[in-house]
């Protein structure tokens, strides 16, 4: 469906370029602002009204096809971190690579409804669903069209722009195991919260709320999942950081990662037919 047909009718909404090629859809009510790339179907940008940006966007992303854009919420889709069986598959699966299709704009007062369409993957059909107001509804649907069961792996890999990573602070996981990525571990927490430093790369076993708490904003954010056991929290810290291309040497001071997911052993596995949702609800309060 044409973009502008959708948008004809609902104020508040536009479409922009990125970068040459690269549409976004921009979002504006008395709420807030948000910018949604079509290549990815990525929300980029969330911004309250008179806030700072909820989401980090990095000032070095790159918007060239076969990338990912760093920041905001890339999706890992249909496989979170390598594809074990496939090595030459790209890391975190193909949804942040392809171009998706616009398939339903409305707005309901201040709250936007976004649907976008993504290509199939070898039989697995996936469909996202923003809802944009007061806070950030996504929802990550995947049906299985094809004829035997299917794993299927991902991420709502969120980008949260804090004040300083050094002072932020994530919390909602006491008791739950984890696989500490960095370490090759498995541990439990005992002592809340998790805090930044040096690299910080986790999968927890929760389907909990997690909060992050970003004293420099005075702001909380909370993060409610569905359909999920499982949250990734990751931070590259000062070293690995200055290995990406595409972020600034800093950056990692400038962000925490806490992304609702189905990685690790809550991997799922679709039958034929079967329809699977990843969720999750983003609010933010004043701390
Ligand atoms: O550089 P990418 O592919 O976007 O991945 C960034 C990070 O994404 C996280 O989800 C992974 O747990 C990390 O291991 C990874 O480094």
């Amino acid at each position: 469906m044409d973009c502008d047909d959708l948008l004809a009718d609902w104020s508040g909404a536009r479409q922009i370029e990125l970068a040459p090629g690269f549409p976004g859809l921009e979002l504006t009510s008395p709420a807030m602002r948000a910018v949604i790339s079509l290549y990815g179907a990525q929300l980029l940008e969330y911004s309250p009204s008179g806030q700072a940006p909820l989401l980090y966007l990095s000032p070095r992303a790159r918007f060239e096809a076969g990338r990912a854009i760093r920041g905001g919420v890339p999706l890992c889709w249909p496989w979170f971190g390598a594809n074990i069986p496939e090595p030459d598959q790209p890391a975190h699966g193909v949804a942040r690579l392809s171009r998706w299709a616009l398939t339903r704009l409305e707005r309901d007062g201040t709250l936007f409804h976004v649907e976008l369409s993504g290509p199939a993957w070898r039989g697995l059909e996936p469909v996202i669903r923003f809802e944009l107001g007061d806070g950030i509804g996504i929802r990550l649907s995947t049906l299985n069209r094809s004829d035997r069961p299917l794993p299927l792996g991902s991420a709502l890999h969120s980008y949260f722009a804090v004040g300083d990573a050094r002072r932020a602070r994530v919390t909602g996981m006491a008791g739950r195991d984890f696989d500490d990525k960095v370490t090759g571990t498995r541990g439990r927490y005992v002592d809340e919260p998790q805090c930044f430093g040096g690299e910080v790369d986790r999968i927890v076993y929760t389907g909990g709320e997690l909060v992050l708490r970003d004293p420099d904003n005075r702001r909380r954010i909370r993060i409610a999942t569905s359909g999920s056991a499982s949250a990734v929290i990751w931070n590259p810290g000062a070293e690995r950081c200055a290995a990406f291309g595409d972020l600034e040497p800093d950056a990692w001071t400038r962000f925490v990662c806490i992304e609702t997911a189905n990685a690790g052993d809550d991997v799922r596995r679709l039958d034929p037919g079967e329809n699977h949702t990843l969720g999750c609800r983003i609010r933010h309060e004043p701390d």
